[in-house]
């Protein structure tokens, strides 16, 4: 593993494939242009919307999804995660919240579809249920072992606040840890920072999460903040509350220090 740029992509989804796909497509170039080798996209990257609207319009999704995001893969050669989109489920009328690691070549590395899904009434009024829509997947998420980006470990948004999750990918030996979001602005303001920052201490990892920002849609707002987060905790760079991007260095050497400095990864009894 040698240092290099990633970037977190912060984007506001609508209910608009072709216009999401510009939108990331901009942003995307706007990374590579700043030197960025390891990309990521936010949850639903390529369509926020109604439940009902998302499910009647899965197969283009899915397909026009995964063409893309070979196609940003080859054409800037970087490797690129596709934070999730819908992927339907045979036989069910359903999808599964599916995210996907791409390499420069355009070759799948890794998929994991979301296991945690998000049946909360925010205090907010708000009430989601995103088991109505979406087949909970059955497997824990995969650490793609990498030479040159460090071994990456997979997530999607509401499984941030299961911490067995990240334990695995820890044990499974993830040196940079994705958690693609598209988090409620009612639950962000307290909880996201605060949640990443404990899975990228606890685990010594880098934590790299892309996220949803302003309104989607209807009266769905999302917290923004795309982040990246070292293995000690500290906030490398910030999208802030726009589309944009955050994009700061991976260094091997920050790594083995903050292994060294803080080795509480072995110290464990349970
Ligand atoms: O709503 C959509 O259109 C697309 N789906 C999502 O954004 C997903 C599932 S509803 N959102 C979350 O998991 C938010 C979690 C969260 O905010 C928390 O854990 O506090």
């Amino acid at each position: 593993m040698k240092p290099y740029l990633a970037a977190a992509i912060q984007l506001t989804s609508v209910p608009d494939l072709q216009k999401n796909l510009a939108q990331a497509e901009e942003l995307i170039e706007l990374a590579v242009r700043q030197g960025a080798e390891l990309v990521g996209l936010p949850e639903n990257f390529s369509y926020m919307g109604e439940e009902k609207d998302k499910l009647a319009q899965g197969d283009a999704i899915a397909l026009e999804s995964e063409k893309f995001l070979k196609k940003m893969a080859q054409r800037f050669q970087i490797t690129i995660l596709g934070g999730s989109f819908p992927v339907p489920v045979d036989n069910t009328g359903k999808v599964y919240n599916t995210t996907l690691l791409i390499d420069p070549n355009g070759q799948e590395l890794a998929r994991y579809y979301k296991v945690h899904l998000f049946d909360v009434d925010v205090p907010d009024g708000n009430t989601y249920r995103e088991s109505s829509t979406v087949v909970a997947g059955t497997q824990l998420p995969p650490v793609h072992f990498s030479e040159k980006l460090g071994n990456l470990g997979l997530s999607i948004c509401y499984d941030v606040r299961f911490p067995e999750l990240y334990r695995h990918l820890a044990d499974k030996g993830a040196d940079i840890i994705f958690i693609p979001a598209a988090f409620t602005a009612f639950t962000g303001k307290d909880h996201w920072q605060v949640l990443l920052q404990a899975r990228a201490i606890e685990n010594t990892a880098y934590v790299i999460a892309p996220a949803q920002t302003g309104n989607n849609y209807g009266r769905r707002l999302t917290h923004g903040h795309a982040v990246i987060i070292d293995p000690w905790g500290v906030i490398l760079a910030d999208a802030g509350e726009k589309p944009g991007i955050a994009i700061a260095e991976i260094k091997p050497t920050r790594l083995e220090q903050v292994r060294r400095q803080m080795p509480s990864l072995q110290h464990r009894v349970f």
